[in-house]
């Protein structure tokens, strides 16, 4: 298999160096940066008429609607906390330079990297301190909507069920998009109401979010990082500190209301009753009820919103997710137990990078340099997950520093 096929069929790195780099774009969240670039090689020029005039990263092809360039679109993430991790990563790989050819503004003669998140305005003045560039704030919820409508147009396999630990990837008919619920599970918790591109109402919200597990859940584990709450989370048993039903109802169903004996009745409600200390529980088990409760609560709101704006649709966006199967079971089963089967959750896989992928699409809403207008990027990705008998879902999901195979396209 030729290097190319390699790239596009793995998914792997590239074993070349990089090219030129190209818009940078950046999401500053509270918890979490997320980093998105695109990087060209000499490789991975394709192979028809160049403009050798064309000076730049994305050159102008001659001929019409063909692939102008392809190159890989890099995902990473930092913690917010460790913010000199991100400067230093991206002042290693010149990314911010890669950027300021881009967008350079001639008028104020300003280096512009687009960004989102609370972070762009509060570390707005570290980033010229450091890195000498000036952060172009784009609006959250504009990145988010862009992002997640980018994703669910372009990406081939991107938006899937999880149903009885089974991931079904769904094919979105783009004429039959809209209306959806966007739910974004990251420090806090936005709905959205979407209607078509730029077109949204964010619905409602929650402060019961990710942010909350991961703090809640470092106090009461002592766990020293995120994996390690999670990896708890998957060891530990809901049942030992949730009050279920059956607790409160010696072991019967109470069907009348149609609640089983194992639903549960009250969120850590058994530590109550049973007249335990916090060191009386194990962690894992302390950790496994905070992740159900959070997560059945986020999706018993994103029910609610979906239901009161007659949306099927629910997309689940933001790290919290993490493409971890218990979450996303709970996220399911609750949306399809209060829905009665009528409202479907659906997860995105590049779920934490809707606000970074959001900004960096807006560079093409600004028709920046040699960004001409209709222009769409499309990313193929791998077909070849769900066939490979080596097949892990939790693989297949977007860690980080991952990259993927696009193609940028000209009108
Ligand atoms: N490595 C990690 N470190 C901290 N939190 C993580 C990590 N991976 C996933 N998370 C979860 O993701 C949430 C942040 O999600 P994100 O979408 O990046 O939101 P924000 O934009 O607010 O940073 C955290 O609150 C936590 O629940
Ligand atoms: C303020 C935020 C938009 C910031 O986004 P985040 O960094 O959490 O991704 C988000 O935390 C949020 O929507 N919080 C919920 C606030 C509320 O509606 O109650």
């Amino acid at each position: 298999m030729d290097q190319r096929r390699d790239q596009i069929e793995g998914n792997s790195e590239p074993s070349h160096s990089f090219g030129q780099i190209s818009h940078l774009a950046l999401d500053i969240g509270g918890t979490l940066i997320k980093v998105v670039y695109f990087s060209t090689s000499r490789d991975d020029c394709i192979d028809h008429e160049w403009d050798s005039s064309a000076n730049n990263t994305l050159g102008v092809s001659k001929s019409g609607k063909h692939p102008i360039l392809e190159g890989r679109l890099h995902f990473a993430k930092f913690e917010t906390r460790n913010i000199n991790d991100c400067l230093e990563f991206i002042s290693s790989k010149k990314l911010h330079l890669g950027g300021f050819q881009r967008c350079r503004n001639l008028a104020k003669d300003k280096n512009l990297i687009k960004a989102t998140g609370g972070g762009a305005h509060k570390f707005a003045e570290l980033f010229r301190e450091k890195l000498g560039i000036d952060l172009d704030k784009e609006d959250e919820m504009d990145c988010l909507v862009a992002g997640a409508n980018f994703l669910l147009k372009a990406v081939h396999r991107e938006a899937y069920t999880y149903v009885g630990g089974e991931k079904e990837f769904m094919q979105i008919d783009q004429n039959d998009l809209y209306p959806y619920l966007l739910v974004n599970i990251g420090s806090g918790v936005s709905m959205i109401k979407v209607d078509g591109d730029g077109k949204f109402e964010r619905v409602s919200g929650t402060n019961v979010g990710g942010g909350t597990f991961w703090g809640l859940g470092r106090l009461l584990t002592k766990c020293k990082s995120f994996d390690e709450l999670l990896e708890l989370s998957y060891r530990g048993n809901n049942r030992v500190i949730d009050m279920l039903v059956g607790d409160i109802y010696g072991g019967m169903d109470y069907s009348k209301i149609g609640l089983s004996s194992t639903t549960i009745a009250s969120s850590f409600g058994k530590a109550v009753s049973d007249y335990k200390e916090l060191e009386d529980y194990k962690p894992e088990d302390v950790a496994r009820s905070l992740l159900r409760m959070i997560s059945n609560n986020i999706g018993q709101i994103a029910y609610l919103n979906a239901l009161q704006f007659g949306l099927k649709r629910i997309f689940f966006g933001g790290f919290f997710i993490q493409g971890q199967p218990y979450t996303m079971d709970t996220i399911s089963v609750a949306v399809h137990f209060w829905s009665k089967g009528e409202a479907k959750a659906m997860f995105l896989r590049h779920e934490g990078f809707l606000g970074a992928l959001g900004a960096y699409v807006s560079y093409a809403k600004n028709r920046l340099d040699d960004l001409v207008c209709n222009e769409s990027i499309e990313i193929p990705v791998s077909a070849s997950y769900a066939a490979d008998p080596k097949y892990n879902p939790r693989n297949a999901d977007l860690n980080d520093n991952e990259s993927m195979q696009c193609s940028v396209y000209t009108a």
